[in-house]
C-alpha cells in the first residue's frame, strides 16, 4: 500500500487473523494484500498481489459487473456500505460457491479508498462433482442459494415453494445445516393425508388412554424437534380445522399433548414447504390468511429442473457418482442431449430414477439413448400432438396433471410404487395427487 504507514507484510499478517480467505483491494480492483487462506483457496502458485480480483476469482478480463454478474466492490464504491454477494469462484478444488463480504475501509492519509474482502465458503452446496447435499451452478440455483445463505443463520420462518421433486426437503435440511441449530434435531412432518386426530397426536404427542388405541404415552414431533428445526412438508394440505391449531402453536410457542393438561413450551425454527399456490388458496378461503403470514416471512422459490436445464450435466455426473460410486459411469452425448431436451415433470427425483434404471440397463460404463425411458424420445410426438387439431379443448395447466393422472391410473396395471417411479414422483406425492383427482 504505497504511501501508507503500514507495509504489505504487516497488512497480510493482520489479514491472517481471519480464518476465511481475505484480501485488501484497491479502488481499481487490484489485490493489495491477501492472507494465507486466500492463497490456499485460489491455489496461487505466484502471489495474487497486484492482480485484479476478477481475474483471480473468475478468470475474467473485466470487472464482474461488466461480465454480467453483480460486483460487491462496485456496489461498495457506489453506496459506501458493506455488501454481500454469492459468487461462483475458481478455486484450487474447481468451481465453488462463495459468499463474498465486502467492506469499505477508512480512507488512508493519501485519501485513497481500500476495501476488505472476506470470503465465506458455502458448505451446503456444491458446483462440482463429489460430496453430499445440494448441487447446481445455474443462475437460478445460485439465486436460490443466496436466499438460503441469508435466511439460514436467522430464526425467520421460511416457506419453500416448488414443484414435487425439486428439492424442497433437501433445501430445508440445508437451512438447518447452515443454522446455529445444526447440532439439534431436524424433524420432518408430512402434513398431507393426516386426519385431525392423527395430526394432533403426531404433532403434540398423546397421554396414555387419551383415546381408544392410545395404549402408551407417545412423544410428539414438536417435542422431538426441541432446539432444532421443524419442517412441515406440504403445509398447504393441512385441513382448515388443523390450521388453527398450528397457528396457536406458532403464535404462543406452547401446546398441550392430546389428553394432557400441562402447557408445554416448544422451541423450534419453522420451515414449511408446499407445491401449491398458497396465496390463491388464501383468496379461495382454503388456507387461513393469518397462518399464511406467519409461515411465509421469508419465501424461497425453488426453480424446476426445466428452468435450470444448464445444471443437468453437473447433476447427472453427481447423481451417477451417488448412485454407483464404485463404477465410473458416463452418459453418451446423445443421451445427455435427450435429458437436456426433456421437461422433467418430476424434477430431480425423476432424473435420479431415470439414471438408477439406466445404470442397471447399461452393460458397460456408458449410458446411451436406448437405456433411457421411451417418454424421453416421445417429446417429439408430444409436439406433433400439440401441433395437431386435437389440441382443443384447452384445459388449464393446473388441471393437466389431474386429467393425465386420471387416465394413467385407470390404465396402469402395476403397483402405486411402480407408477410413482415411472412418473418420477414419490409414492407419497402420487398418493396425494390421486386424492385430488
Ligand atoms: N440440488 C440438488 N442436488 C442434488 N440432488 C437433489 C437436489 N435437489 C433435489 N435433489 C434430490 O432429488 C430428490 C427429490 O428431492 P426432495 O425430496 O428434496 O424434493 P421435494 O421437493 O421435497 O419433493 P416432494 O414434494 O415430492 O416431497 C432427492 O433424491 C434429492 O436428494
Amino acid at each position: 500500500m504505497a504511501g501508507t504507514s503500514i507495509s504489505q507484510t504487516e497488512l497480510s499478517s493482520i489479514l491472517n487473523a481471519f480464518t476465511q480467505p481475505a484480501a485488501v483491494l484497491s479502488d481499481d480492483y487490484k489485490i493489495v494484500a491477501t492472507n494465507a487462506a486466500y492463497q490456499e483457496h485460489h491455489s496461487a502458485l505466484e502471489s495474487p498481489t497486484g492482480k485484479h480480483c476478477y481475474q483471480v476469482s473468475h478468470g475474467y478480463d473485466k470487472p464482474c459487473d461488466q461480465a454480467g454478474e453483480s460486483c460487491p466492490l462496485q456496489k461498495c464504491q457506489s453506496t459506501g456500505l458493506r455488501q454481500r454477494v454469492l459468487h461462483l469462484h475458481n478455486t484450487c478444488h474447481g468451481q465453488e460457491h462463495v459468499d463474498v463480504e465486502m467492506l469499505p475501509l477508512k480512507r488512508d492519509r493519501n485519501d485513497r479508498q481500500y476495501y476488505l474482502e472476506i470470503m465465506h465458503l458455502v458448505k451446503i452446496a456444491q458446483a462440482r462433482p463429489g460430496g453430499e447435499g445440494l448441487v447446481g451452478s445455474s443462475k437460478l440455483f445460485n439465486q436460490m442459494l443466496g436466499l438460503i445463505q441469508r435466511a439460514a443463520p436467522s430464526e425467520i420462518s421460511v416457506l419453500l415453494l416448488g414443484e414435487s421433486g425439486s428439492g424442497k426437503e433437501l433445501v430445508a435440511k440445508a437451512l438447518h445445516n447452515a443454522s446455529a441449530r445444526v447440532n439439534q434435531p431436524f424433524v420432518t412432518v408430512e402434513c398431507s393425508g393426516l386426519s385431525e386426530t392423527l395430526f394432533e397426536s403426531e404433532m403434540f404427542g398423546h397421554e396414555k388412554g387419551a383415546f381408544t388405541g392410545a395404549i402408551n404415552k407417545k412423544e410428539g414431533l414438536v417435542s422431538a424437534a426441541m432446539g432444532g428445526t421443524l419442517f412441515l412438508d406440504e403445509v398447504g394440505d393441512i385441513p382448515k380445522p388443523l390450521q388453527v391449531k398450528l397457528l396457536r402453536l406458532i403464535e404462543t410457542g406452547t401446546y398441550r399433548t392430546v389428553g394432557g393438561i400441562d402447557l408445554k413450551h416448544a422451541n423450534f425454527r419453522l420451515v414449511c414447504a408446499t407445491h401449491r399456490n398458497l396465496k390463491a388458496m388464501v383468496e379461495a378461503g382454503e388456507f387461513r390468511q393469518d397462518l399464511y403470514y406467519r409461515i411465509s416471512s421469508f419465501p424461497i422459490e425453488l426453480p424446476s429442473l426445466r428452468e435450470r436445464a444448464d445444471d443437468i450435466p453437473l447433476l447427472v455426473e453427481v447423481l451417477l457418482q451417488r448412485i454407483s460410486p464404485e463404477k465410473q459411469i458416463k452418459l453418451s452425448s446423445a443421451a445427455q442431449n435427450k435429458l437436456i431436451a426433456y421437461t422433467f415433470p418430476g424434477n430431480i427425483r425423476e432424473l435420479r430414477n431415470i439414471l438408477e434404471r439406466a445404470v442397471l440397463l447399461a452393460d458397460d460404463q456408458q449410458i446411451d439413448v436406448e437405456h433411457l425411458p421411451a417418454e424421453l424420445s416421445a417429446s417429439h410426438q408430444e409436439l406433433e400432438v400439440c401441433d395437431s387439431e386435437s389440441l382443443a379443448p384447452i384445459i388449464p395447466l393446473s388441471e393437466l396433471d389431474k386429467v393425465y393422472l386420471r387416465k394413467v391410473s385407470q390404465q396402469f396395471k402395476g403397483s402405486n410404487r411402480e407408477l410413482a417411479d415411472q412418473l418420477g414422483v414419490s409414492e407419497r406425492t402420487l398418493y396425494r395427487k390421486l386424492q385430488t383427482i
